[in-house]
Formats: structure tokens, sequence, C-alpha cells
């Protein structure tokens, strides 16, 4: 049997292969697998790549063949135990004759949970916890989403460094470099839905599309950076992916989310895949870190897990992010870029306004004089959204701050100065320098002339976070 040490190290492995996943396997979770022979030997690796593809399990089992018998394998969640759009993936693992199975978070889906009893019932020796943290990490979305049944929200700003977002007559483009920009739209790309506020809207008039720099081939072999527009929205192949809420993975449906759109890659299980279980040829950039987008952008692994392969919605035929305006009296013009055909588009508005605005309504109930938020989430929830990157603006930022809805914070700092104009972050619900909102810093990086950071609520010492004291 393994040693500690060398559980946690093929953990490790196993957690950096679900991050490939990050980007296209939602509404499912990002899955990685380790499969030991039983001499402890590699025997096979995989990570779930996209709703309806084979799971981890599933691939790795595939690869290590016979050489599975009597080994262990690694999986960062708990495997299935039921029957969705692929079968339970305890059942593969005890097909192969795995002898142990190391888990690092369970499963919190009532329907896919069972996998570890069910092992330990035939006999499987099941180990669990190991690298929870980190394998919590790597799937934040996604165990955010099955937790409490809302999307997980990313907040981004782009800033000086003073802290503005627009100077004071309103315009804020361009604040951040090209450099710093194109890593916004492998965020965007990586997200299910991109929400902005109505002042934004009314103000900007954004397209609020991912349009994602790929690299090329030979950028990824080392040879200098060449970056290139890929107008996902354009290709006319790909709707934002719909989905049952909560129907465990792999087990959602295919159902459209409104705009009559689905993911491409629903029903795409028969393509060839490469070991590692990334369908072949689809994303322009190997899983080498050579070859990954933000090293091209000159900008170090991200520590935090998410960041460091956020970009597989580059992929052709990838899912278009779904537009939100955050739009309580329904004053989106109609000739709105976000009402273009580009990405679909939700304007969520008050149930008591009277609208004739020719758009995919979504109505909510008001709260604190605005519309309620955590109602929006859950009903992107349902519609198959695990992951939201709100674009703000202030105001709206400030109130799902203080309502304990920001998941993660994507600072992106230029270094210049406003002196006046927008802070980044409007009324947040802080009155004394006692009520702020604490955070901790996952990653600070360079990106071209600026600083991305990335932070999420600081935990306090029972466990909760911070930000959510107050509510
Ligand atoms: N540099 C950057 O990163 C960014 C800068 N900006 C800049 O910010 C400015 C626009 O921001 P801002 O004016 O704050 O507008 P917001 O985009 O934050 O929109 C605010 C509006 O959203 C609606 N809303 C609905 N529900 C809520 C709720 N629960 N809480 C808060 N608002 C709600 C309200 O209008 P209603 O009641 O009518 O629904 C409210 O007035 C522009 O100058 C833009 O350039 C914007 C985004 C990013
Ligand atoms: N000004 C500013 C940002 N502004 C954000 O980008 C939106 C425009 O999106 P689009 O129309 O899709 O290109 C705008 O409405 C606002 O939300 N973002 C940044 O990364 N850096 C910047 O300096």
């Amino acid at each position: 049997m393994e040693t500690p040490a060398q559980d946690a190290a093929h953990m490790a492995r196993a957690v950096e292969l679900a991050a490939h996943g990050h980007g296209t396997t939602s509404p499912n979770p990002v899955v990685g697998c380790v499969v030991l022979d039983a001499a402890g030997r590699v025997a096979g690796e995989g990570f779930h790549a996209y709703a309806g593809g084979p799971h981890a399990e599933v691939v790795a089992l595939a690869q290590a063949g016979e050489r599975a018998r009597g080994g262990t394998a690694y999986v960062t969640l708990e495997p299935c135990d039921h029957t969705g759009r692929t079968g339970p993936c305890s059942r593969a693992l005890l097909e192969a004759g795995v002898a142990r199975v190391v888990i690092a978070v369970s499963d919190p889906n009532p329907k896919a949970a069972g996998g570890a009893a069910r092992l330990r019932g035939q006999g499987v020796a099941v180990t669990a916890g190991v690298l929870a943290e980190a394998a919590e990490r790597v799937n934040e979305e996604w165990l955010t989403y099955a937790r409490l049944g809302r999307a997980h929200v990313t907040w981004k700003f782009a800033a000086t460094l003073d802290g503005r977002s627009a100077a004071e007559d309103g315009t804020s483009k361009w604040i951040t470099s090209p450099e710093a920009r194109a890593d916004v739209h492998r965020l965007r790309a990586a997200s299910d839905a991109i929400v902005a506020g109505i002042g934004t809207v009314l103000a900007d008039d954004p397209h609020l599309t991912a349009r994602p720099a790929a690299v090329t081939r030979a950028d990824a072999a080392g040879s200098a950076v060449a970056v290139r527009e890929v107008t996902q929205g354009r290709s006319g192949t790909a709707g934002q992916a719909g989905a049952e809420a909560l129907d465990g993975r792999g087990g959602r449906g295919g159902r459209a989310d409104g705009t009559g759109r689905f993911d491409g890659r629903d029903g795409a299980a028969g393509r060839p895949e490469n070991a590692a279980g990334r369908p072949d040829g689809g994303a322009g950039w190997p899983a080498s870190a050579g070859g990954r987008p933000e090293m091209a952008a000159g900008r170090p692994e991200g520590a935090a897990g998410w960041p460091a392969s956020a970009g597989g919605g580059a992929e052709p035929g990838g899912r278009v992010p779904l537009r939100v305006v955050v739009d309580a009296g329904a004053r989106t013009p109609q000739s709105a870029r976000v009402l273009d055909d580009q990405a679909p588009t939700l304007i969520a508005v008050a149930d008591d306004s009277d609208t004739t605005l020719k758009a995919d309504l979504l109505r909510l109930p008001r709260r604190d004089g605005g519309l309620d938020l955590e109602a929006l989430l859950r009903e992107l929830a349902a519609r198959g959204v695990v992951s939201v990157f709100l674009e703000g603006g202030p105001t709206l930022a400030g109130s799902f701050v203080r309502q304990g809805l920001a998941d993660r914070v994507v600072a992106y700092l230029a270094p210049a100065l406003l002196g006046s104009g927008r802070a980044a972050l409007g009324a947040a619900g802080v009155g004394t320098i006692g009520e702020l909102h604490r955070l901790t810093f996952d990653e600070i990086s360079p990106i071209g002339p600026d600083v991305r950071l990335i932070a999420r609520p600081a935990r306090n010492e029972a466990g909760s976070s911070d930000v959510h004291r107050n509510h």
C-alpha cells in the first residue's frame, strides 16, 4: 500500500488532470483520476473533458486496461454511483478489479453519491479526504452549485492603481492593457454566464461575449506569441449548455436554456480522444505547460488551479457563455449590443415590470431596492449555469458583495491613476471599519504591464467566510 506522501503526490496529479476540464465540463464537475497497477506504477490517467463524455475514472481505467487489477485509483471527487449519460464509475472500478480507491472530496449530490459506500461494501479499501483542500479548490464552482443550489460568482473588475473603474464622465475603455483584456476573454469563455448591470449596459453598450485569444500550435511549441481572436459567437455551432439542475454528474439532460440552442458537445461521446480524455485537436493548445495560453501571455502558472487552465472555452465548438443583464426596470434598449445574435442573452427584470422588450426575460422578485440576486443565481443554476462571471458595474457588484454572493474576486490593476470617477466597488454594506469584507489572496501575477489579483472571502475561525458574516 502507498504511503501518505505517495497518496498525496498521486492525488496532486489527479487534481492537475481535473483542471484540464475547466470551462468545458459544465454543468458537470471537473474530475481527475490516476490509476496505479498492483506494483504502484502509474498505469492510467484521465479527466472528465465535457458533459456527456466519459468520466475521469473510465478514461484512466481504459488506459490502464488489465494493469488496473489489484491496483489503486485516485479520484478527486467520489466516484458516482448512478447511471446518467454514462454508467456508474463505482461499477467500472469494481469491474476493473481495483483493490483500493483514494478519494479527495465526497460527492455532495445525493443522486450521484454513494460510490464510496458501494466500493467499501464490495471489499475495496477506500481512503477519503486526501488532498481535499486542493480538490475543493479545483472544483469550487461546481461544489458551490451542488451544495448551495446556486451559480458560483467570480466578480471581475478592471481598475487604476487608485481603485477607479471609470472616469468622471463614465468612460472606462480602456483602463487595462490588451494582454489583460485577452486574459479576461479567456476567463469569460470558461464561464457559463457573463452578468452585468443595466448601468453598465447603458454606459458602455458592451458586447459581453467571450472572444478569447487562442495560441497557435507554433506558439505552443515555444515560438513567438501570436494572438488571434476566436469569434466563438459567430461560429453558429454552439449554444449555452442547458441542463436540469443538480441532476448528477453525467446524468444531466441537454435541455435547452430558453434560447433553443444546445451544447455542441452533447452526444459527442464517440469522438476520438487522446490519452488524457480531451477531444483531439479541439483546444488549439496541448496540455503541456509550454503550450498553455497563460504561459504565452507571460504569466506564471496559477497557484489557485482555476486560472491555470481557464480558457478551455477557446475550443472550436465550445460553449458560448450566456449574457445576463440585471435590469429591474427593463431599461435595456432594443438596439443594445447584448441583444445581438452573437450569444444568447437573458434580461433579468422585476416580476412587476411592464415591458415590451423583445428578449428572453427572466422575471425575479425585488429585494433591497434591486432584484433578488440570490434568486437570480438559483434561476441560473436551474438553467445549468454553474459559473457566473460578474462584470459590474460598481453598483451591482456592491450588492453581490453585500449579500455574500461574490465567491471569488479577480482584479486587473493598471499602473494608472484617475483620482476621481467611479470606485471599483459601490456601496457594499460597510458602515464602519469593523464591517469590512476581508479577503485572502490566492494569486498575484503580472499580465503585460498590469497586475492580476485573485482573492476570495477570508474564512473566519468558525469556517464560514467573513464576507457572509452580516447576512
Ligand atoms: N472597469 C470596469 O471593470 C468596469 C467599469 N464599469 C463602469 O461602471 C459604470 C456603470 O456602473 P453602475 O452605474 O454602477 O451600473 P451597474 O452596471 O452596476 O448597474 C446598476 C443597476 O443595476 C440594476 N440592479 C438591479 N438589481 C440590482 C441589485 N440587486 N443591486 C444593484 N443594482 C441592481 C439597478 O437598476 P434598475 O433598478 O433599473 O434595474 C442599478 O441601477 C460605467 O461607467 C462603466 O463604464 C462597469 C463595469 C466594469
Ligand atoms: N474598462 C475595462 C473593462 N470594462 C468591462 O468590459 C466591458 C466591455 O466588454 P466588451 O464590449 O465585450 O468588450 C465593459 O462594459 C466593462 O464591463 N474591462 C477590462 O478588462 N478592462 C477595462 O479597462
